[in-house]
């Protein structure tokens, strides 16, 4: 792990973020010891790290299909090929309508779609329904989750993400982060992005999970662990999934076991603001369970299901209810056919 500056003051110049600030104070130096940036890891010295460890590179992908075909491509014909750091390309199709699955698989990535995946346990949704069945459908040591949406991707995001973990045995699972700048609708840069992490995940964990306050993009869609430790935490359904796995990951192996790679600049496709509320309800509630689960909350009443939302139609403002019930997958490790998977593995 590359070290960091730190001036005579005390403040720690972490790629620029200055960690003074944070508290507890061990926030500031986890921010010191387990921040680090993409051009720090040398591709060829991480091939050399490598040996034996497998690591797979899985794309949860639902109409994706713009995008999706040069994301594997580039991972494939550089990552794979060349470097020798990826040993399989996994696009799980996550109910697409489009040509993702073809797309996808045209530029050799192997498809599996979401629910044929372990049919016999039913169908969970939306994202982390779709990173659970992941861990089932690869063979990876290590698992690199990377966003199908994204438009300016680079081979980096994967040799960055796997530094710590190729190079450090106590890392399990690290983060990317990025600047988020947000899109509009002729991709021109409108403003700024990562809109339900500034206004639902940093307040939260700043209220809640103060140990978890140095993670610049904690609801980043680029990041990897280690299967040893992403077998053995529950996955939330839906967008969720992000917030559980940083929550039940430092609760199962401290803030130490956890990292963060400064990958640059992430632009992607940008879902409604109504989506975007949906969201923020599953995080909210996904945070509900932690607190209640972890005894901070004695709920006297279950939180609700449903978010109404508003539009405009000729006849005025009608209310739009969206479901917004969560659900969890348990630790892929208690499942039976798994764990007969790994046992052949
Ligand atoms: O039910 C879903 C919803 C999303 N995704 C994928 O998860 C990633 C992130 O989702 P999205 O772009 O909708 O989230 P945002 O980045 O807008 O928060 C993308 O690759 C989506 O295609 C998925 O596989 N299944
Ligand atoms: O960070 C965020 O606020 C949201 C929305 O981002 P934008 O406001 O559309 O840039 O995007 C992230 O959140 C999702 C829920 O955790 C993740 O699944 C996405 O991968 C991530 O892009």
């Amino acid at each position: 792990m590359p070290t960091n500056r730190i001036d005579a003051a005390g403040a720690v110049d972490v790629h620029g973020l200055d960690a003074v600030a944070l508290e507890p104070p061990e926030v500031a130096s986890w921010l010191a010891r387990r921040t680090s940036a993409a051009g720090d890891w040398d591709p060829r010295a991480l091939a050399e790290a490598k040996g034996g460890t497998r690591v797979s590179v899985v794309l949860p992908a639902r109409d994706e299909e713009r995008t999706v075909g040069r994301i594997v491509t580039t991972i494939r014909e550089v990552c794979a090929e060349r470097l020798g750091l990826v040993d399989e390309i996994v696009v799980v199709d996550s109910r697409s309508t489009d040509a993702t699955a073809r797309t996808a698989a045209a530029a050799g990535a192997t498809v599996v779609h979401q629910d044929e995946v372990l049919p016999e346990l039913g169908r969970g949704e939306g994202k982390g329904e779709a990173l659970w069945k992941s861990l089932y459908a690869t063979t990876g040591d290590i698992i690199v989750f990377i966003d199908a949406d994204l438009r300016d991707f680079g081979p980096h995001f994967v040799t960055g993400l796997l530094g710590p973990l190729l190079t450090d045995p106590s890392v399990g699972y690290v983060k990317g982060f990025y600047d988020r700048p947000l899109l509009g609708s002729s991709g021109e840069r409108t403003g700024s992005g990562g809109r339900v992490t500034e206004l639902v995940a940093r307040p939260l964990l700043g209220l809640h999970w103060p140990l978890l306050t140095g993670f610049v993009q904690p609801l980043g869609g680029e990041y990897a662990g280690r299967r040893s430790l992403l077998e053995r935490v529950p996955f939330v359904s839906g967008y969720g999934v992000e917030l559980g796995l940083l929550i039940d990951l430092l609760d199962a192996h401290g803030l130490d076991a956890l990292a963060q790679v400064d990958l640059g600049v992430r632009t992607h496709s940008h879902q409604s603001v109504h989506a975007l509320g949906a969201m923020a309800a599953q995080l909210q509630l996904t945070a509900w369970s932690r607190l209640e689960r972890g005894g901070w909350l004695v709920a006297s009443a279950a939180p609700g299901r449903r978010l109404i939302q508003f539009e405009r139609t000729e006849r005025g403002h009608v209310p739009v209810p969206r479901d917004i019930a969560l659900s969890e997958r348990p630790p892929m490790i208690g499942v039976p056919a798994y764990a007969a998977l790994a046992r052949g593995r």
